[in-house]
């Protein structure tokens, strides 16, 4: 079993894993926590499984099963007839995914299901335009066709059903004739690829990473690694780590923009590297980005082995089932075909306009009980990063669609197995009620015949089992609710069904609260900040070296700094500044300590006259 505390549900990985979301009852946004584990056996779950499928049809209004009654909002009822009641009569299932929904143990009413049928089926008009080709993101004015990816014939016109169908033609074809070592690389020992290198950051590397963590074979034909962040040390140790591998290794390089800084500066340090081992970048290097962005055209001006095109129309947090996705996990010898099918068949379930035969609309709208609408509340490991990005990014918005400010959003946070019953179920079972779980449970140990018993009849795949229903009893014993998503086991159509679950919770919670879930504004005025500190370095520069040419040097106190730079009200940025560039050797702390900002003063050491100081 893996809570994932942070982010959604754990990546569910081949080994079985578990993890469980939570949502925060407070006026911030919500946390949410991801609990995921695997029951004992198969046989005690089909038993059960194959009951509920006989069960009469349903309707949202049933009575007559005696579902919860539910007490006060937050409150629950225990009784655990009624409970099991409420079970069976809301338990999702689609049998060719294997895949179920339990919404049993949120405390929703039929007051409230009432309250927001008009809503959902506004909600699932939107989706509908959406699909069609409408301006569903209108603060960019974009489309919004991650759906189209795993079903072409969806897009809104023949020319980009042609470019969807023709990527995923090559990517794999490309696939196929670099692990065939048709495509190989000019001086490996190997003779072929055996690692990739993916760049990227954000939507460009959260789900390669979750898909590889869950999927990856256990000897995959490329091993694949990640630069995800502009960390000296974290870039350093992927480079040191393929040490001669190097010249085996495929460079993937992912970016809808082409022109984010973080990857942008993983491509500059690893081609570095390349030319340091006398490798030539422009022969193992593969952009994933725009057509005709600053990447895209690098890659295609410096002659790189493949260019592979992202579409406008996908945000990079639905970017998984592109070539974002499909590119690196085929690599790795993942059936790609696989994932696509299972999100396809997702989608036409979450399609459904009737609440209880669409397990995204029952997970819209357990959020929106959970949340009061407002974000009032808060694994497979890296499922939870991944979710975290999708509904955090989508969700966590300033203003409505009508300008409204709304500061919406869900705070997502999880891991994997039984890790958070050692972490902080203490807090969430007793502490704050601020949140409720989302369980995502796999139901397969192991693959057929490799079960192992720690004990008479007693598998670790039972103690996840036990754990997960374990703290799920509890915390609903203290009127915690929870969800929980259950799936046969990790593969590839169960991780395509997953993605297409979430992606369609989400457009759907998204219209109930009348969000875009499409653009992220806060991301750009960060980025903004970013530059910002960047160019302020460079003046402090510019200040310190004038100062370091003088004979004497004249070492400078932050104030002279702030004056010259002609930004005193920057003094303390400044300070930070100067701290990090002390810290590495790049400014010299002539007087003072950084622990008295005031005693300090500052020279380069040496005074650089090259012009490039002035530029
Ligand atoms: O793929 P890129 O253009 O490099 O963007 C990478 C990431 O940048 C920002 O953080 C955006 O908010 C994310 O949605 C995006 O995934």
């Amino acid at each position: 079993m893996a809570s994932i505390s942070g982010a959604a549900a754990a990546a569910p990985s081949s080994s079985g894993a578990s993890c469980g979301l939570r949502l925060r009852r407070d006026h911030l946004p919500r946390s949410s926590h991801f609990r995921l584990a695997r029951p004992s056996s198969i046989t005690d779950v089909s038993r059960s499984c194959s009951s509920s499928s006989s069960s009469p049809p349903r309707s949202l209004s049933s009575k007559q099963s005696g579902h919860a009654d539910v007490l006060a909002h937050g409150a629950v009822d225990k009784d655990p007839i009624r409970l099991w009641n409420r079970y069976v009569e809301w338990l999702y299932q689609h049998k060719q995914l294997g895949l179920f929904v339990d919404v049993s143990r949120i405390g929703f009413t039929e007051e409230f299901l009432r309250r927001m049928e008009a809503p959902m089926g506004r909600a699932f008009a939107a989706m509908r335009e959406l699909e069609k080709g409408a301006i569903a993101n209108p603060d960019e004015g974009r489309m919004v066709g991650h759906y189209w990816l795993r079903n072409p014939a969806l897009a809104p016109n023949s020319f980009l059903r042609d470019k969807i169908e023709t990527t995923l033609e090559r990517i794999l074809a490309f696939a196929s004739d670099v692990i065939s070592a048709k495509i190989r690389p000019p001086s490996s020992p190997a003779g072929r690829f055996t690692q990739i290198l993916s760049i990227g950051i954000g939507g460009s590397s959260l789900g390669p990473q979750f898909v590889a963590e869950a999927l990856a074979p256990d000897n995959p034909p490329l091993m694949i690694r990640f630069i995800d962040n502009t960390d000296p040390a974290g870039i350093d140790h992927q480079i040191a780590q393929l040490g001669p591998e190097l010249a085996s290794t495929l460079v993937i390089v992912i970016s809808k923009s082409g022109g984010t800084p973080e990857t942008r500066n993983g491509l500059l340090e690893v081609q570095k590297a390349f030319r340091d081992a006398g490798l030539e970048f422009s022969k193992q290097g593969v952009a994933i980005t725009q057509e005709n962005s600053l990447l895209d055209n690098t890659a295609r001006i410096e002659g790189w082995l493949a260019r592979f095109p992202m579409f406008d129309w996908v945000g990079g947090r639905t970017s998984e089932m592109s070539a974002v996705g499909l590119l690196p996990a085929a690599l790795q010898g993942i059936d790609i075909k696989e994932m696509l099918v299972g999100a396809a068949q997702m989608d036409e379930e979450t399609r459904n306009t009737e609440i209880k035969e669409n397990p995204a609309a029952l997970l819209a709208l357990c959020w929106y009980w959970a949340s009061d609408g407002i974000g009032s509340k808060d694994s497979l490991l890296l499922l939870s990063r991944y979710l975290q990005q999708l509904v955090m990014e989508s969700l966590g918005k300033e203003f409505d669609l009508d300008g409204n400010r709304v500061n919406q959003g869900l705070t997502v946070y999880g891991n994997k197995g039984s890790t958070d019953q050692h972490a902080y179920i203490q807090q969430l079972r007793e502490g704050v009620h601020n949140f409720f779980v989302t369980f995502i449970e796999v139901l397969r140990d192991r693959p057929p015949g490799h079960e192992w018993e720690l004990e008479p009849s007693v598998t670790c795949g039972d103690y996840l089992f036990g754990m997960l229903h374990g703290t799920r009893s509890a915390l609903y014993a203290n009127d915690r609710e929870s969800i929980t998503v259950t799936v046969q086991e990790v593969n590839p159509r169960a991780v395509g069904a997953l993605v297409a679950l979430y992606e369609r919770a989400v457009g759907l919670y998204a219209y109930l609260i009348n969000i875009n879930a499409y653009h992220q504004p806060g991301v750009e005025a960060g980025k903004k900040a970013a530059g910002e500190v960047l160019a302020l370095q460079k003046r402090i520069l510019l200040v310190l070296n004038e100062a370091s040419c003088k004979d004497p040097a004249e070492p400078l106190t932050l104030d002279q700094i702030a004056d010259r730079c002609h930004c005193p009200e920057e003094i303390e940025m400044i300070y930070k500044i100067i701290q990090h560039m002390a810290a590495n050797d790049r400014a010299l702390i002539a007087e003072g300590n950084c622990g008295s900002p005031r005693s300090i003063k500052v020279y380069l050491g040496e005074c650089n006259v090259d012009d490039d100081m002035n530029s």
